[in-house]
């Protein structure tokens, strides 16, 4: 054990003295417009390189939405995304799948009320009901319970292990900090083989077998596996291309690798979870503490939806304003990406003054959502009917960014945060629980804005009258 203190001791001192990088200068926007004059810029469009882990055990060679830099790949892919899965004509294509996930998720948190202590862990069951979801969307139809478990299990294990990940990026000579870390390298490794191991197989067969039934809504995959994008290696001196002009079609095309496969669906699996999920979490945490919004979002559903439905349809969301205020509001308060950031990219219009700092290009911008979103009157409150009151220019914040590199899933997004909360706050009522159990809103800043304690309540049957399970 002296060995190892010893060895530990060294490494940090090693790590400290010449294996970090020095770092870009850093910059951190606190004004709202501000943040909206900056992102919308040209030079705004690029995010300084990822430390994702799929990024830096790739050596950054798999890059997905988020991580590419401004440029071809990332039009590509992003307009893949866009224009298939994301596509408005294309949401209602996945009711179904949602209408299933919801079922399950009614029925393992009905069962969960009858047990003894009858506090209901809904934090889990909220994030692997969506996962189940966002996986079919990614896989198509036909998963195996097993298999979307273990992939659940495999992204959460990725989402945890990004702060090791940052380790090996930030390091100055890298081939020393995997000799440094070695066991932490290996088992970075080693998750990212699991998660290959876990994806491929799906991948593979869907090459086969695409869409086995035509009524089956199309899968990323599907829309992945065919998706030529400009090769890496083409000269980037087409006019057309540095014009940014439509027209503009690279000379060489190149499919997608297996590990780019695998780090794109990753990146849907992340984003369309663990952010959805964390969102309905903190808006139903909210109405725990607010039990007088709470019954007033049940009231106005009541009002739109016959007591004997199946379930709050999704034609009837567009209506629940009430419902929509209440997101919003926690969207304000808690916004599960809670950080936006740029680094400055070479711009024609001259150098950016920001706070009286010059932002030269090289500068890496932060906007802190949940800041930038303090410009209302009470800040602190839960006052959900101040977005009633507001038109679409009022809208003092901006939970999914802004810019070129604005959140694509904003519209699915809403549409499941809305789909999950309107129905789960008609059939139960959520009740403080006591103790350790209580609702605690304290945050969990990592990658995403997590609840630091995740959600947990009593539930009672909002309608005993119709059978939940
Ligand atoms: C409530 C849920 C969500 C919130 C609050 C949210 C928020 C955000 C934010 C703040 C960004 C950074 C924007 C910027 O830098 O200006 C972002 C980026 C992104 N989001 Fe979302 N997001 C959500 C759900 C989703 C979903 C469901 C998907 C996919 C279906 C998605 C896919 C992405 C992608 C791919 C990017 C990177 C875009 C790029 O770099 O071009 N997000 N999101």
């Amino acid at each position: 054990s002296r060995i190892k203190a010893i060895k530990s001791v060294l490494a940090t001192a090693l790590s400290a003295v010449w294996n970090r990088k020095p770092r870009p200068t850093r910059i951190v926007v606190t004004d709202l417009a501000t943040a909206r004059r900056l992102l919308v810029r040209s030079s705004f469009s690029n995010r300084p390189p990822s430390n994702s882990p799929s990024a830096i055990l790739s050596r950054r060679r798999y890059q997905n939405i988020t991580s590419a830099p401004y440029g071809r790949h990332w039009r590509a892919i992003r307009h893949n995304l866009t224009s298939e899965l994301l596509h408005p004509a294309r949401i209602h294509q996945y009711a179904a799948a949602r209408r299933r996930a919801l079922r399950c998720l009614v029925e393992d948190l009905a069962h969960q009320r009858r047990m003894p202590n009858s506090v209901v862990h809904a934090a889990e069951s909220i994030r692997y009901a969506m996962f189940g979801l966002v996986a079919t969307m990614c896989f198509g139809d036909n998963l195996d319970g097993g298999h979307v478990r273990a992939m659940a299990d495999a992204q959460r294990d990725l989402v945890r292990s990004i702060s090791v990940a940052r380790l090996f990026a930030e390091a100055k000579i890298p081939a020393v900090a995997r000799l440094i870390y070695r066991s932490k390298w290996k088992k970075l490794a080693a998750l990212r083989q699991k998660q290959e191991e876990t994806y491929l197989p799906l991948i593979d067969s869907r090459c086969r077998h695409r869409q086995s039934s035509s009524s089956e809504p199309p899968a990323y995959v599907d829309t992945l596996i065919n998706l030529q994008v400009p090769d890496e290696d083409e000269d980037d001196d087409d006019p057309a291309m540095l014009a940014g002009k439509a027209h503009y079609k690279p000379r060489r095309q190149r499919r997608l690798s297996d590990g780019e496969l695998v780090g794109t669906c990753s990146e849907l699996l992340g984003a369309g979870t663990e952010i959805t999920a964390s969102a309905v979490q903190w808006i139903l945490a909210n109405l725990v503490k607010h039990p007088d919004e709470q019954e007033a979002v049940r009231r106005e559903i009541n009002a739109f939806v016959a007591a004997d439905a199946e379930q709050v349809g999704e034609e009837v969301l567009g209506k629940l304003e009430y419902l929509n205020a209440v997101i919003m509001e926690a969207l304000r308060l808690h916004p599960p990406t809670s950080l936006a950031y740029r680094q400055v990219m070479e711009d024609d219009q001259g150098i950016h003054q920001v706070q009286g700092q010059r932002i030269l290009a090289g500068t890496v911008v932060y906007f802190p959502l949940a800041a930038l979103a303090r410009a209302w009157e009470d800040p602190d409150d839960f006052k959900p009917r101040r977005f009633l009151a507001s038109d679409d220019n009022d809208v003092k914040m901006m939970p999914f960014g802004a810019g070129r590199r604005v959140c694509p899933g904003k519209d699915i997004a809403m549409r499941h945060v809305s789909y999950f909360v309107a129905n789960l706050v008609r059939e139960f009522v959520w009740n403080e629980a006591h103790g350790d159990h209580a609702v605690n809103l304290q945050p969990h800043v990592e990658f995403f804005t997590l609840m630091k304690y995740p959600l947990r309540a009593h539930l009672q049957l909002a309608r005993p009258e119709f059978k939940t399970n």
